[in-house]
């Protein structure tokens, strides 16, 4: 694949609900990048995501995911990528293996191979002792990140998660990022929302931040702080100083 090819290009993304909820966004996230998208409740983020995941029509605009027009080839640019919902379901009745090894069913992929990486998969996460226990008894935080794993079993090039660390456990939160840091190092491109500024403060190559269906500013923390003129501020000061600004200029 080339590596020149933006990981995912979005432009003139529109949805309307009774209002406009997604504006005419252009979004560019580079191969290979941590990018986290921040906003206010409302902001747009996870219908703006639900629309690259291909699971909701936009009213306008395009959606690129690394080259393939997703809205004109769907099946292919949902081969390449994973959307991890903040509400995900599973199986209740599978254990998180044969959970994993029904989605890897469904991919196509070669029992022998996604044995070992559904394996491998569930226990970077924490879940090796529960592996033949049915979900049906799991936590809501064992749960989202046995609906984690499955969404990385066919190995997506790009990831796109909405709050996955919501409700998660230090411990269990600890699992995901390394999961998600391991993936970006071996080349993946990961997209994620978060109202958890500190963890786009720490983990995010470049945050952008979404207000009103429009991405309002969009860069490293050092880039964000000289585009706002706030020195060494943190990224909620920053956050929040922003968000009221196109408040009160809409
Ligand atoms: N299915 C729907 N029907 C009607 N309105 C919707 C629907 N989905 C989203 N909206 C509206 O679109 C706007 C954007 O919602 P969205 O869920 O994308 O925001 P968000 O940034 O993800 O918010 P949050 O941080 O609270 O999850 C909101 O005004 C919401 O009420």
């Amino acid at each position: 694949m080339n590596a020149d090819v933006s990981a995912l290009e979005v432009r003139g993304l529109t949805k309307r609900f009774d209002r406009p909820a997604v504006d005419a966004l252009d979004l560019t996230v580079r191969t290979g990048e941590f990018y986290a998208l921040l906003g206010p409740n409302g902001a747009g983020k996870t219908t703006t995501l639900r629309m690259v995941a291909g699971l909701l029509k936009p009213d306008a605009g395009s959606v690129s995911i690394l080259g393939i027009d997703a809205l004109a080839d769907p099946v292919a640019a949902k081969q390449i990528t994973a959307w991890v919902s903040d509400e995900p379901m599973i199986y209740d009745k599978l254990a998180p293996l044969e959970y994993l090894e029904f989605v890897a069913g469904l991919w196509g992929i070669d029992p022998a191979v996604s044995e070992v990486s559904a394996h491998q998969l569930l226990a970077s996460l924490g879940l090796e002792p529960h592996l033949h226990e049915r979900c049906e008894g799991f936590s809501k935080g064992m749960r989202q990140k046995v609906a984690l794993a499955g969404a990385l079993v066919h190995d997506p090039r790009l990831i796109i998660l909405d709050e996955p660390l919501t409700g998660l456990d230090a411990l269990s939160a600890r699992h995901v990022k390394g999961l998600l840091q391991e993936r970006v190092r071996s080349g993946c491109t990961v997209i994620m929302t978060t109202h958890i500024l500190e963890v786009a403060e720490r983990m995010a190559d470049r945050i952008g931040v979404i207000a009103a269906g429009r991405l309002v500013a969009e860069g490293t923390l050092s880039e964000l702080r000289q585009q706002n003129g706030r020195g060494d501020t943190s990224l909620e000061d920053m956050f929040i100083a922003l968000v009221d600004a196109d408040a009160a200029a809409a």
